[in-house]
Formats: C-alpha cells, sequence, structure tokens
C-alpha cells in the first residue's frame, strides 16, 4: 500500500480565507487504495483541506496534483470533469425530499449520463444494494433513520464510479451502532471497488480501527503524517492532548482575528 501512487498529493500547500493563513505549508500524499483519515480540533482545517481537493478553493502558494492533475486546472470544463471523478459525501446528506431514495441515487446518472432507463435502474438498485439497501428505493427520504439516510446520500456519491470518495463528517449525528455500519461500508467499499478514500473526522477512536494511514491538521499545520498505529503510540504532547480530549494544553481554541 505504502508504495502506491498517489491519488492527492500536496507540496508546500498554504490555504487562505481573504488574508487569513488557514492551512500553512502542508505536504502530504494519500496514496491510491488506502483509507487517508484527516483528523483535528474542530476549526483546524480540515475542510478547507477538501476544498482544495475539489479545485474549491485554490491554494495561495504550493502545489496540489489531484488523480495526476495539477490544480488549479485551465478551465472550468476540466475542473467539472476531474469533480466527476471524486464522490463526495458531505456533512448534510442532501437529499432532495420530493424524490424517491431510486431518484436520488439516480439524479448524478440522469445529469451527466444518457443511459437507458434500464441500465440506470440496475446502477442505481447496484449502488443502493452496495450499502445494503436494495430494497428500499421506493421509500422516501423523510421514511428513513439518520443512519440510513446517510447511506442513500453514500450510494448517490457512488453511483458514477468516482475512484476517489471524500467524507465530510461522515458519522455526525449517527449513534454508534449506524457509526460503525458507515465505517465498515467505508473500508469495504474502498476495497471491493478499488478506490482511494479520505475520511474527515472527529470521531479519531473508530476511525483509527479502518484507516491505513492519518493526517493530523492542528494549530493551521499538518502536525502527524502516518500509520493510525505510531499516532495512538505517540508521546507528543499536542498530539497527546487532541488524543485524549484534554481541554489544556498546546493546542489553542481562542479565536484571533487575522491569525490562528
Ligand atoms: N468561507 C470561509 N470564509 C472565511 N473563513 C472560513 C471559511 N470557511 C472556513 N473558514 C474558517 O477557516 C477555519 C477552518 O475551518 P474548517 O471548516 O476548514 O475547519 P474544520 O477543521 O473542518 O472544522 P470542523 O471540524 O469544526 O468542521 C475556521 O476558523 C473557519 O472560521
Amino acid at each position: 500500500m505504502t508504495n502506491a501512487p498517489a491519488a492527492i498529493a500536496f507540496d508546500r500547500v498554504d490555504l487562505r480565507r481573504g488574508s487569513r493563513l488557514i492551512v500553512g505549508g502542508a505536504s502530504f500524499e494519500v496514496r491510491q487504495g488506502a483509507v487517508t483519515a484527516v483528523l483535528g480540533p474542530s476549526g483546524a482545517g480540515k475542510s478547507t483541506l477538501l476544498y482544495a481537493i475539489t479545485g474549491e478553493l485554490d491554494p495561495s502558494a504550493g502545489r496540489i496534483e489531484v488523480l495526476g492533475k495539477p490544480l488549479p486546472l485551465a478551465s472550468q470544463r476540466e475542473l467539472f470533469a476531474l469533480r466527476r471523478r471524486m464522490g463526495v459525501l458531505l456533512q448534510g446528506n442532501g437529499l432532495l425530499t420530493d424524490l424517491s431514495v431510486f431518484e436520488n441515487v439516480a439524479l448524478p446518472l440522469r445529469m451527466h449520463t444518457d443511459l437507458p432507463e434500464e441500465v440506470l435502474a440496475e446502477l442505481v438498485v447496484m449502488k443502493l444494494s452496495a450499502v445494503g439497501l436494495g430494497e428500499a428505493g421506493h421509500l422516501m427520504p423523510q421514511q428513513l433513520s439518520g443512519g440510513m439516510a446517510r447511506r442513500v446520500a453514500l450510494a448517490r456519491a457512488l453511483v458514477l464510479d468516482p475512484p476517489v470518495m471524500l467524507y465530510d463528517e461522515p458519522l455526525t449525528g449517527l449513534d454508534p451502532i449506524a457509526c460503525g455500519v458507515i465505517l465498515e461500508l467505508v473500508r469495504n467499499l474502498n476495497d471491493n471497488l478499488g478506490m482511494t478514500s479520505v475520511v474527515i473526522t472527529h470521531h479519531v477512536r473508530e476511525t483509527l480501527d479502518i484507516a491505513d494511514h492519518v493526517i493530523v491538521v492542528a494549530n493551521a499545520k499538518v502536525v502527524f503524517d502516518g500509520s493510525p498505529e505510531d499516532l495512538t503510540d505517540t508521546s507528543d504532547p499536542l498530539l497527546r492532548q487532541f488524543l485524549d480530549g484534554q481541554p489544556d494544553g498546546p493546542i489553542g481554541f481562542d479565536y484571533r482575528k487575522g491569525q490562528r
């Protein structure tokens, strides 16, 4: 796994919002085929990294490469083509409440392909089955539990067979059992569909169990880049504060205008 080529590479990347540096000098690689967890305290810049990967936020310095393409891309057309190759599961599920589960999952296929209806239906049912909801196509979003809705959103993110899946806080609002189901799906889908996965999360312990590789962002920097085992065993005071959930330590929680 560690010798697999990089699906995503950051080289000394600075990300700003206005003049404010959110993440500075970030260098790391996401290996093809791996599940990479991006961890860090609230407001550290994890979602900002995701926006940089999807090309929604251009770096103010450094180089980003995604699936062999250096960002920013030359045209909107190229950017849309790249985005089609990235499945994104956002914090809210973003299901359309007036469409059935089937139609929600079918939406990207209807927008981006001209597949005949029977092929489209087969693909939708296949993806719903992959998340354990093969017989739920007729339900409306209001009839779903939180965990089921998250799985429908996942099926929709997967329906165009993206080589890369990006998950932003996929466990928010779910009970421990539903969290376990989602994390198991992340791992199994990654392996069975031959994908590369990036999981941004606050759920440190649970996610370390399924991750191959971990990046920790804190104090506007990448402060750890390594294996889950090395993170768990670390004696670094900043990482220990984060892992053990201690309120006092090297990680600052104050918002300061113009700095981090
Ligand atoms: N569009 C924006 N304009 C200005 N500042 C922003 C914008 N989006 C995020 N920020 C700031 O960037 C910082 C990092 O935010 P980000 O959402 O990346 O953190 P995070 O680590 O994902 O946090 P959380 O875990 O709470 O979701 C925050 O201080 C936030 O206020």
